[in-house]
């Protein structure tokens, strides 16, 4: 912890401007937290997450941004705090399907994230009258963009509500420096076949915004 002020030093990574700065107006002046872009993907934002960390001490790490929902879960304007980060597309494919690093024993492409804060964190979103719920949060290198491919990510994850595509790689480098982690996002899309004049991303910025002054009153 903060050793002259007895604080949490929390790094907030996004991964474009939009997100960064909408975090920044929910945040308000509170110089606890830091934001920053990491970019977009996951190698990107672990890179950039681990550079931070390197630089300086925190004591946690949240990846925050819009994402896409599995809209019966997660409707449009709405939050998700992750209960779990999945890399979805870390594995190899079989000819019985995909098969993920856990299976093939080559690691894990789950990390836990903090659950006591992830809990308190959507009933703070909840509280700020946004709907929210915890639930897992896959990571993807490719977004989705056909109903095949998302029946097929809510097959092999069925409680999963949302991807994006950096929390595996920020939550990788968080566990790499030992530091508690979670995801936060503000759904702008449905998963499903691509269509991005159906991004409602204002809509899921002022969503973000808002969830994101949940944030200090939970990481305090
Ligand atoms: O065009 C804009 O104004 C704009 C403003 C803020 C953010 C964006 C992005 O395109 C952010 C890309 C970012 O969003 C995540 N994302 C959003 N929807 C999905 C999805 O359906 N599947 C996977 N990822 C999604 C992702 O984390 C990207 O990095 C544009």
């Amino acid at each position: 912890m903060n050793a002259a002020r007895g604080e949490k030093r929390v790094l907030v990574v996004t991964s474009v401007e939009a997100e960064r700065d909408a975090v920044w107006r929910g945040l308000g002046e509170d110089s606890r937290f830091e934001v920053i872009i990491g970019g977009v993907g996951p190698m990107s934002a672990a890179a950039r997450t681990a550079r931070k960390l390197a630089e300086k001490p925190y004591d946690a790490v949240v990846c925050a941004g819009i994402c896409g929902g599995f809209v019966q879960r997660a409707g449009i304007g709405s939050i998700v705090v992750a209960k779990e980060i999945i890399c979805a597309d870390l594995g190899a494919e079989t000819a019985e399907g995909f098969v993920s690093v856990d299976k093939l024993g080559f690691g894990t492409a789950r990390i836990e994230v903090n659950a006591e804060w992830a809990i308190a964190l959507t009933e703070a979103v909840q509280r700020r009258g946004v709907s929210a719920i915890c639930a897992p949060i896959l990571t993807l290198s490719t977004v989705t963009g056909t109903a095949q491919t998302a029946e097929e990510l809510i097959a092999r994850v069925p409680e999963a509500a949302a991807e994006a595509m950096e929390g595996f790689g920020v939550a990788t480098a968080a566990v790499d420096f030992g530091l508690p982690v979670m995801e936060l996002r503000a759904v702008s899309n449905a998963i499903g076949p691509r269509d991005k004049s159906a991004w409602r991303i204002k809509e899921a910025l002022e969503a973000l915004e808002r969830a994101s002054s949940g944030l200090r009153e939970v990481l305090s």
